[in-house]
């Protein structure tokens, strides 16, 4: 097992507002948080704005001591020695702004030395990450001055360089282009694959999740509400259909059963159920029915379009009671 967390625990104190800001509540970041990780998977935290998944990963990463709970990694109790961490894992936080000054190269080079390379090993590891990376052709300029995407390029770069077991990223690709996005997945999969290294990774992003991720935790109020693979968390909803209706403008409610729908509607509201987009999930035969019924009457002229979908991670979450609002994210990212 590279990293167990037993009854993880976590609450941020009450503060007193200042200056006419509000009081805020203690908020019980995480709650009760047990997980395993073993080696050479690809393990994702998801859920929705505020569940607690940045907390958990800063606890896991030493920089966040828990009121009570366990965190072990490789076999290091991180509770009592989190200075440890920086020698076992390599961890990329939501914003980085340590690295701003420097160069991309000198950033990547900067980071090797300190995880322990020698200097000729430290610039050949610069030079395999920003060839890996497409970075080259910024190499040369401070990260401060890249745009936003390539300044979290040039971060993961940061955190990739240098051999450590295990990978703690926090949202890798928000803000990236579809092409570092890409690379930043094959970089973290031919990590896994050619050297057995571990990562643990936010993402808000269903797609991503699905296509990389080994297994899954859903986070939901600093709670665990499920943990399975991808397939195994699609499974319970196998028997349903995501359903989208865009109409043109307003819907057509004096159409009866566009009215129908709209309660279905309504209740998948998470999903962007108003307005002029609908999500509706569906058993696969009403799913049917509620095509025949928009397609085949006077309600054709006021929609713009549809499509039907198999559930997706983002349909598990909502299944499993995830905040509405949350959904959005999850969807966006
Ligand atoms: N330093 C802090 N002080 C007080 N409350 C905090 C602090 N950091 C986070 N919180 C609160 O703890 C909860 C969990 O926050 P956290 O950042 O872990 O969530 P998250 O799942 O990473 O969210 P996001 O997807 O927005 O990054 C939230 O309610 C947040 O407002």
């Amino acid at each position: 097992m590279v990293c167990t967390v037993r009854g993880l625990v976590k609450t941020y104190p009450a503060a007193r507002g200042r200056r006419g800001a509000p009081a805020t509540p203690a908020v019980r970041a995480s709650d009760g948080i047990d997980l395993d990780v073993v080696r050479g998977e690809v393990f994702g935290l998801l859920g929705p704005n505020g569940a607690g998944k940045s907390t958990l990963v800063r606890q896991l990463t030493g920089l966040l001591r828990p009121d009570e709970g366990r965190v072990r990694v490789l076999g290091h109790d991180l509770v009592r020695h989190p200075e440890r961490a920086a020698r076992l894992l390599g961890y990329l936080g939501q914003d980085s702004t340590a690295l701003d000054e420097l160069t991309v190269s000198l950033a990547a080079e900067t980071t090797a030395r300190l995880r322990g390379l020698e200097t000729r090993a430290a610039r050949a590891a610069r030079d395999a990450v920003i060839e890996e990376l497409g970075l080259g052709e910024v190499a040369g300029r401070p990260l401060k001055k890249l745009s936003g995407g390539q300044r979290r390029l040039a971060c993961v770069a940061a955190a990739l360089v240098g051999e450590r077991p295990l990978l703690v990223l926090d949202e890798p690709t928000s803000g990236m282009d579809p092409v570092a996005r890409r690379a930043v997945w094959a970089a973290v999969d031919r990590r896994r694959a050619e050297r057995g290294v571990t990562v643990v990774l936010v993402t808000h992003n269903v797609i991503e999740a699905e296509t990389v991720l080994d297994r899954v935790a859903v986070l939901d109020r600093g709670r665990v509400i499920a943990c399975d693979t991808p397939a195994g968390l699609k499974a319970l909803v196998a028997d349903e259909v995501r359903l989208e209706l865009v109409w043109r403008t307003e819907p057509p409610l004096d159409v009866p059963e566009v009215a129908a729908l709209r309660k279905a509607a309504e209740a998948c509201r998470a999903a962007g159920g108003s307005g002029r987009r609908w999500t509706l999930r569906l058993p696969p035969d009403d799913a049917r029915a509620a095509i025949a019924a928009v397609t085949g009457g006077p309600a054709f002229a006021a929609l713009d379009d549809f499509t039907l979908a198999t559930p997706s991670l983002e349909d598990v979450y909502l299944a499993l009671g995830g905040r509405a609002e949350g959904a959005d994210g999850l969807v966006k990212a």
